[in-house]
């Protein structure tokens, strides 16, 4: 964010122009800290069977159990398109694949659930961070953005 001067035509620094340049949080950062987060997700083995979509072949009646299907390649891909507006929706689909395990498990020591639960574990701890972080820069930015309209 900065504050345009009348006379600023020059480039920035030159020693008629200056710019006011404030220092604002990176709303931003959350893409490549999710970023981070997935690739040690993916180096994890507890993420083996959840890095790609369930096979029906291999599990005929997951389709028909499960609604919505999701699985860390997926969150990964959707990711790197550009396609998550903030990190709340990215939180959202990687509970949809711990839900789904929870939902589909036959029991609750099934060895597959059971990786679900230390990966969650983790992940909540993780993400609560940068869930935060990327709230107090939007707030602050849009602070920042209501502060510039007043000296205009
Ligand atoms: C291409 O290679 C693949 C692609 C996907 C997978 N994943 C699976 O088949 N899963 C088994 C079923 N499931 C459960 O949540 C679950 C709970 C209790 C029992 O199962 C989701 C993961 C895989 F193992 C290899």
């Amino acid at each position: 964010d900065f504050c345009l001067q009348e006379e600023d035509t020059e480039a920035p620094g030159t020693s008629s122009g200056h710019r006011l340049r404030q220092v604002v949080p990176d709303r931003d950062a959350w893409k490549e800290q999710c970023k981070n987060l997935l690739n040690y997700i993916f180096e994890c083995e507890d993420s083996e069977p959840f890095r790609q979509p369930v096979d029906p072949q291999n599990y005929p009646d997951y389709h028909g159990i499960i609604d919505t299907p999701m699985d860390f390649g997926s969150v990964k891909k959707t990711l790197g398109e550009d396609r998550y507006e903030n990190p709340i929706e990215l939180c959202k689909d990687t509970r949809l694949i711990f839900a789904n395990a929870k939902a589909y498990t036959p029991n609750k020591r099934s060895k597959i659930y059971s990786m679900t639960l230390r990966l969650s574990a983790f992940f909540e701890e993780q993400i609560r961070t940068i869930i935060s972080e990327y709230k107090t820069a939007v707030k602050s930015s849009d602070s920042h953005k209501r502060a510039a309209v007043k000296t205009q």
